[in-house]
């Protein structure tokens, strides 16, 4: 759990259930890495259209072997952790999805949270440069761990980005974010994107509000929690 500040990974575990949990998280996160690979070789690919055919047989018998049970709309996976943790299949944080960059967070040196990511060409907005919507994206997320980190899980009612420069693909990128104030269930919190490389340059910076729901409201919003 990270609720406490660290760590905000999952620690390795030795038990039984525990080794259950890593065995299947380490097996989601395979699959997650090799569909990324497929997604960026699929948005690469010049291949000829018999060839794009063939792959797309090939990934329709694949997915007809995800067979079992599925999960539903408000299922909280037994693999996560609700509310401020792990949760693999994030589109932002998740080692298990297709989409994720996948962004992999840690305490900051300072106050607050630091993400670390590489974008790829399927985050691509202009030429070269990732999607606005993912930088928004990543700052929403790593703003929501702000306050998960500081023990109060919160949602986004308001975001406001500036968008200063452009932000490389493939390039690893630094993102930060951390609670500024607080009023009762209100959380005010700022957070900036910078390449590694420059990371006292900000591309991209955002300040937003996060709300922690009521009890009765969480309750409704989430009933798997
Ligand atoms: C008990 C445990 C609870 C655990 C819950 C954990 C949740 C964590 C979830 C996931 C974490 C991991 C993932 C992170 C992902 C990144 C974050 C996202 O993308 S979140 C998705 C986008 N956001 C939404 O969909 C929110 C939509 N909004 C709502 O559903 C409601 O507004 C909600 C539940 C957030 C609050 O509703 P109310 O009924 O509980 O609260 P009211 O009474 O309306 O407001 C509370 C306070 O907030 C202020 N407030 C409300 N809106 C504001 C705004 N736009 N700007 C400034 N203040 C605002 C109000 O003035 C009030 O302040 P005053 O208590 O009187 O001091």
């Amino acid at each position: 759990m990270n609720m406490n500040g660290t760590p905000l990974a999952p620690e390795p575990t030795s038990t039984g259930p525990d080794m259950e949990l890593e065995h299947r998280r380490a097996a989601i996160a395979a699959l997650g890495h090799e569909l990324r690979t497929l997604v960026d070789a699929t948005v690469r690919t010049e291949a000829a259209p018999d060839t794009l055919h063939g792959v797309a047989a090939g990934v329709r018998g694949l997915v007809a072997r995800l067979t079992g049970r599925r999960r539903t709309r408000a299922e909280i996976p037994d693999v996560d952790e609700f509310p401020g943790g792990t949760r693999m299949n994030s589109p932002v944080t998740g080692t298990g999805s297709p989409v994720a960059p996948p962004l992999r967070v840690t305490p900051s040196d300072d106050d607050g949270v630091v993400g670390r990511c590489v974008l790829g060409i399927a985050h691509e907005g202009p030429p070269g440069y990732g999607h606005g919507g993912f930088s928004a994206m990543l700052l929403d997320e790593l703003m929501g761990w702000a306050c998960a980190a500081e023990g109060t899980p919160a949602m986004t009612v308001s975001l406001q980005l500036g968008y200063r420069g452009p932000v490389p693909l493939e390039t690893p990128l630094l993102v930060r974010a951390g609670v500024t104030a607080r009023e009762n269930r209100t959380l005010h919190v700022t957070g900036s994107i910078a390449t590694e490389a420059d990371p006292t340059r900000p591309l991209v910076t955002g300040e937003a509000v996060f709300v922690t729901p009521n009890p009765d409201h969480a309750r409704n919003l989430f009933p798997g929690m």
